[in-house]
């Protein structure tokens, strides 16, 4: 997870994961939005639980927040399987996969996030594990020594990560299924807006649903982050309830952005403005100007800049837009900063 993006921007403390874990969908039907990858999963499964086989590896992909640790749990729940988790990183030693993968029974998940942080022993040793369900396996030691093959269970491997673009080939070409996930329209999230509020027992009026949703970066975590806090706003400043009043006074207090645009996405834009002249400057140089990596800047950062019309891609680089300027009160062509 990215904690940029999470505009409380602190650690989860373990009431809030428990909050977290409440507004989690757990089936098709409470999962809003995301429709065309929905309608595919949806038929796999059942094709897969009408012949009693794993379902395909599958591979979610796409920006921090939009739903993939929250789609490999729904798939394990109508697949009506069990689920073990684990991440790249964490994964350290072929001895702990093999741990794992014995331990799955037949059509279970394995969920591995952040897959794009495998080692490269760990990901070679899951490569035959994904395509026959077989693994090697080293027993005893010194002159002893030798490998065994065992088999294990058909299972289903569910990777997720933000940045497909740092996936091996080899580890792309063994999903059998791959869905990148959209951010959500502003009606979408006020749709997820109400239901959260609805589990957490607050009342919300519709147009403070939409004021939030308008404000979360098209991520229904930081709407469902935002709508916390507005709620305790709701509670000392107000009556308990989120109308549109508390909401936007909330949402200021809190010195939301306008477009639910973060540090990173401003930063972006100011970059360009201010050391491009608004661009076109291409993705190495403005990396290396908001020290950030390339590709983290074109997977997370860079599609809802473009998508919201902030900047264009050009075939010479990236260059912010009218939109742009207006939103940082900057005027095109001048040399300072500030409309006032
Ligand atoms: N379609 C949805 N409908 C309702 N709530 C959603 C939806 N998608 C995500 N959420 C909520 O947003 C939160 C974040 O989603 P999730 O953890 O699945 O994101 P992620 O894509 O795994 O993010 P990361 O890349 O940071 O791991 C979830 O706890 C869930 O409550
Ligand atoms: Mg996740």
């Amino acid at each position: 997870m990215n904690e940029n993006l999470d505009p409380t921007n602190e650690q989860f403390s373990s009431e809030e994961l428990d909050i977290e874990r409440a507004l989690r969908p757990l089936s098709f039907e409470d999962f809003a939005g995301q429709e065309q990858v929905l309608e595919n999963l949806k038929i796999f499964v059942q094709a897969a639980n009408l012949r009693d086989d794993a379902l395909d590896h599958t591979l979610f992909h796409g920006p921090p927040g939009l739903g993939k640790t929250t789609l490999a749990h729904i798939l394990a729940n109508e697949l009506g399987v069990g689920i073990k988790v684990t991440s790249g990183p964490v994964l350290d030693k072929p001895g702990d996969l093999a741990g794992l993968l014995t331990n799955l029974e037949e059509r279970d998940v394995l969920f591995i996030d952040e897959i794009h942080r495998l080692s490269p022993i760990v990901e070679e040793y899951l490569y035959s594990a994904m395509e026959d369900f077989k693994i090697d396996i080293m027993i005893e030691s010194g002159p002893n020594a030798r490998t065994v093959q065992i088999n294990l269970h058909p299972f289903t491997l569910v990777g997720a990560t933000t940045r497909s673009g740092l996936l091996t080939a080899p580890m792309r070409a063994r999903f059998g299924i791959s869905s990148r996930l959209q951010y959500y329209t502003t009606e979408l999230l006020s749709t997820i807006v109400e239901r959260s509020a609805h589990i957490l027992r607050v009342p919300i009026s519709m147009e403070a649903a939409i004021e939030i949703a308008g404000r979360s970066r098209g991520t229904p975590r930081i709407a469902n982050a935002l709508l916390r806090r507005v709620r305790d706003f709701a509670q000392i400043k107000g009556n308990g309830n989120i109308d549109i009043e508390i909401a936007k006074y909330g949402l200021k207090a809190l010195n939301v952005d306008a477009h639910g645009l973060d540090e990173m996405d401003n930063k972006i834009l100011t970059t360009i403005i201010d050391k491009f002249k608004g661009g076109p400057v291409g993705i190495t140089t403005l990396a290396t100007a908001v020290s950030e990596s390339g590709e983290t800047i074109e997977e997370v950062y860079e599609p809802f800049l473009i998508q919201e019309g902030f900047i264009i891609r050009t075939p010479r680089g990236r260059e912010v837009t009218e939109l742009a300027y207006k939103h940082l009160g900057r005027i095109k062509g001048g040399t300072q900063g500030g409309l006032f």
